[in-house]
């Protein structure tokens, strides 16, 4: 099981099934930390996710591809709230019931997004966009008064390394090439300390080096935290898989290694070999 650090969440006690909540925990008993089951999600009677399941484990660094159109992205807007399906369930743990959450919530309680598009503060420095992602999970009000404690400058420093960018903490983000842009990202939402992180096409528009560096950077972090990854890039999902999902049509087509799914003549027919 793996225990969150902060503080309890702010979630509504209707949001849990049953009593198996305990203060500050999701339960990953079984070793699944996200269960997502028959989940339809339609637009204008078109099924972008049909009866999909999808079991993610506590610590696992999941990729996922897909064609375009597949429900990649409609998949990581239900997790967040951002869409709600039409029919199905979703789970954090065991017991917290996503479909009863709303985005701020479920954010709060530990599954952070990372979109495909870097959004740091270029006007700030790189210590200070971590700060600020720190101070986001305050409220206005005593983030106005916030200084940062031994501990937290702890976290930044240690996040700063995770993500190397120690060097450059104290230039403004605006000098930074688009991968570190999308590192610095990256540990902005690890500065909330998420249990899941959803990775949206982290390596698209990166130099060769700079997707060997997100590989490195994403590997280190398994274990800690469960990851879902999102991305065309085959040679760096080659480098980082375990486990590859693939979804097509809005359902999970098959899931394995990269060579399993690789040499699985239905993924060639609908992705790969097209
Ligand atoms: N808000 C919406 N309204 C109508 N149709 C939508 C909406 N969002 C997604 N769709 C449709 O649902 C299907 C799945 O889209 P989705 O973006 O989830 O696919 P994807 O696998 O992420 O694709 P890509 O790799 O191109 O990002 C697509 O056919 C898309 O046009």
């Amino acid at each position: 099981m793996i225990e969150l650090t902060k503080e309890k969440p702010n979630i509504d006690e209707s949001a849990f099934d049953g009593a198996m909540y305990h203060e500050g925990v999701v339960d990953t008993r079984h070793g699944t930390i996200l269960y997502l089951e028959d989940v339809s999600v339609s637009f204008d009677g078109f099924r972008a996710l049909n009866q999909l399941s999808l079991y993610i484990d506590a610590g696992e660094l999941r990729c996922l591809i897909g064609p375009n159109g597949a429900g990649k992205t409609t998949l990581m807007d239900v997790i967040t709230g951002k869409t709600r399906p039409d029919t199905g369930s979703v789970f954090f743990g065991q017991t917290i019931d996503l479909l009863k959450m709303d985005e701020a919530a479920i954010a709060e309680a530990g599954i952070g997004r990372k979109f495909q598009k870097p959004s740091v503060f270029e006007a700030l420095t790189v210590f200070e966009n971590l700060e600020l992602a720190l101070k986001a999970n305050k409220s206005t009000w005593s983030s106005l008064l916030f200084r940062l404690n031994g501990e937290q400058r702890d976290l930044i420093g240690q996040t700063l390394e995770t993500i190397g960018l120690t060097a450059l903490a104290g230039k403004r983000a605006g000098i930074l090439s688009h991968g570190q842009k999308q590192w610095l990202e990256i540990g902005m939402l690890l500065m909330q300390e998420p249990l899941v992180m959803l990775v949206d096409e982290p390596v698209a528009g990166m130099t060769h080096q700079e997707v060997e560096r997100t590989a490195e950077l994403l590997l280190s972090l398994q274990g800690k935290r469960s990851i879902v990854v999102v991305e065309h890039d085959m040679e760096f999902i080659r480098s980082i898989a375990h486990k590859v999902t693939v979804l097509h049509e809005g359902s999970v087509l098959t899931e394995g290694t990269m060579d399993e799914v690789q040499n699985d003549p239905r993924v060639i027919q609908v992705y790969l070999g097209d």
